[in-house]
C-alpha cells in the first residue's frame, strides 16, 4: 500500500503549470471511438484515469500511443466487444463508453461504472437519453446491454442537471439520424471541450455551455487534433493550498473564468487573488474570515472543491458552513480532518467548521479523490508529519502531485510498499 507523507508548515511559493482537465480527458478519449481516423489529443494529464481509459480502448482493439502529454488514438479496428467488468469499475467515466459505442455500433454492453464513492450516483438520466434516441436496455449481472437498430434524434429534457448524461447523450446523438435537442443540459467547461472535439471531428453541435444543446447527427466523423482545456479543479486545489499555507503562488495555464466561483469565495475570506489572461496568483495571509459555501452545477461553486476548501476553512476566524447540494454525503474526509484536530460537525448535507483550530499531523486515509486532496491541503497546513493512505484515489486526478508541490517548497515523499521512509 503506497503512502504519502507531508511535513507541514512550509509556505508554498513559486509557479506551477496546471495539466489538462481530467473530466475532459476521460470524455475525449472515448469520444475518439466515433472517428474514422486518428484523433490526437494534446495537454493530456498524466493521471491513472487516463492510463486506465487508454488500456480499455486498447482492450477493445484501438491503437493508443502516448508521447509525453500527447495521446494518439486510432479506433479503426475497435470492436463492439462487451466490457462488463474489470477496468470499467476502476473509474466513473467508463460510462461514456455507452454513448460512444452506441454511436459507433448501435449497441454496447458495458459494466456499471466505478469512480468516487460519494453516496448514490444514479445514471437514470443517461438511460432516459439513450431510450429517447431509440435504444432498448436490459441489465445482466451488473452490466447494461444497450441496443438500437437505428438511433433517431429526439428532444430530451434532463430531470437533473448532469455532466455525465449531457456528454453521454451528445456522444450517441452525433451519429443519430436527424436532430437531438438536450434541454436542461449541464454547462460545465468540460462539456464545451467535448463539443469542440466532436465538432472538429465533423459533428454539428450548437449551444454547448448553455442549457440547450442542439446536435445534428452525421453519418460519419473523422480524425482531428485537439488540445484539452486546463483542469479547473486541479488549479483550484493548488489555489486553496497556496492560501492554506499563507504562501504566494502563480498558477499558470488556467482559464481564470472557469475559477470565478472559487476566486470570489477566496476573496470573501480575505485571500488576495490576482487574475491574468491565463494565470492566477494567490497571496495568502493569516487573517482569514469564515464563509459559507453551497455547491451548485457550473457556474456555481464546484462540489469537487468543497472537500479541499474545508481544510482551509479550519484556519478562518469564526464558523463556516459548507453545504453540498450535488452529493449530499460527500463528507468522508471529515472524520480524518477530525483526527488531525479539526472541529467539524456534519449536519445533513452541511459541514459546520469551527475555525482557528490548528491541525496536527496524523495517520489518515483518502477515501476518494477530493477527500485525498483535502488531506493533502490539511497535511501542508499541519504541524508535524501527516501520513496519507489511499493514495491511488489521489492519483486518479492529480498529475505529478509531489513534483508540483515540492517545486513550491512542500516537504513530502511517497513510500512504496517495499520502502521505509523513516
Ligand atoms: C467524470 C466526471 O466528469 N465526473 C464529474 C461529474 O460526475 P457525474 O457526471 O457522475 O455527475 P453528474 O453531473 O451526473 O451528477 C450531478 C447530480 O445528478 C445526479 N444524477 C446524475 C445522473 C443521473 O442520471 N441521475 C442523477 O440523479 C447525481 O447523483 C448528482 O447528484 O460531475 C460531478 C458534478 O459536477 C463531478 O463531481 C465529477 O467530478
Ligand atoms: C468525483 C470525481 O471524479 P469521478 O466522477 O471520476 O469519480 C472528481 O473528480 O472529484
Amino acid at each position: 500500500m503506497e503512502k504519502l507523507f507531508i511535513k507541514g508548515g512550509q509556505k508554498l511559493t513559486g509557479k506551477i503549470q496546471i495539466s489538462g482537465a481530467k473530466n475532459s480527458a476521460v470524455a475525449l478519449i472515448p469520444a475518439a471511438i466515433l472517428a474514422c481516423g486518428e484523433v490526437v489529443l494534446e495537454n493530456v494529464p498524466d493521471i491513472s484515469d487516463v492510463h486506465i481509459y487508454s488500456e480499455i480502448l486498447q482492450d477493445l482493439g484501438a491503437v493508443v500511443e502516448r508521447d509525453n502529454d500527447m495521446l494518439r488514438i486510432d479506433s479503426t479496428s475497435l470492436t463492439a466487444k462487451p466490457m462488463p467488468n474489470g477496468k470499467i469499475k476502476e473509474l466513473r467515466a467508463s460510462y461514456y463508453l455507452m454513448g460512444a459505442m452506441l454511436g459507433r455500433f448501435g449497441e454496447a454492453t458495458i459494466g456499471l461504472p466505478g469512480g468516487c464513492n460519494l453516496g448514490p450516483r444514479p445514471i437514470d438520466q443517461h438511460i432516459k437519453g439513450f431510450e429517447a434516441l431509440g435504444a432498448r436496455l436490459s441489465h445482466d449481472h451488473g452490466s447494461l446491454h444497450i441496443q438500437a437498430g437505428e438511433l433517431v434524434g429526439s428532444k430530451i429534457y434532463l430531470d437533473v442537471v448532469s455532466v455525465g448524461a449531457t456528454i453521454n447523450i451528445m456522444l450517441a446523438a452525433c451519429r443519430a439520424k436527424g436532430r437531438t435537442v438536450i434541454e436542461n443540459a449541464a454547462k460545465e467547461p468540460e462539456i464545451i471541450d467535448v463539443a469542440t472535439l466532436l465538432n472538429a471531428m465533423g459533428a454539428s453541435i450548437k449551444g454547448a455551455g448553455t442549457d440547450v444543446i442542439r446536435i445534428e447527427g452525421m453519418a460519419q466523423l473523422h480524425g482531428c487534433r485537439h488540445s484539452i482545456i486546463p483542469d479547473r479543479i486541479e488549479a483550484g486545489t493548488y489555489m486553496i493550498a497556496a492560501a492554506a499555507t499563507g504562501g504566494d503562488v502563480v498558477i499558470d495555464n488556467v482559464i481564470p473564468r472557469h475559477l470565478e466561483s472559487l476566486i470570489a469565495k477566496l476573496r470573501e475570506m480575505n485571500v488576495q487573488v490576482e487574475d491574468d489572461d491565463d494565470a492566477v496568483r494567490v497571496i495568502g495571509g493569516d487573517n482569514y474570515e469564515s464563509i459559507d459555501i453551497k455547491t451548485l452545477p457550473y457556474p456555481g461553486f464546484p462540489t469537487d472543491l468543497q472537500q479541499p476548501i474545508t481544510s482551509l476553512l479550519t484556519a478562518a476566524t469564526g464558523t463556516s458552513i459548507v453545504t453540498d447540494n450535488i452529493y449530499h454525503a460527500r463528507f468522508k474526509h471529515i472524520e480524518h480532518l477530525l483526527n488531525m484536530g479539526a472541529k467539524i460537525k456534519v449536519e445533513g448535507r452541511s459541514a459546520v467548521i469551527e475555525g482557528r483550530t490548528p491541525l496536527v499531523g496524523g495517520k489518515v486515509m483518502a477515501t476518494d479523490l477530493r477527500a485525498g486532496a483535502a488531506l493533502v491541503v490539511a497535511g501542508l497546513m499541519a504541524e508535524g508529519v501527516t501520513e496519507i493512505t489511499g493514495v491511488h484515489h489521489i492519483d486518479r486526478g492529480y498529475a505529478k502531485l509531489e513534483e508540483k508541490l515540492k517545486s513550491l517548497g512542500a516537504v513530502m515523499w511517497r513510500e512504496k510498499p517495499s520502502q521505509r521512509a523513516y
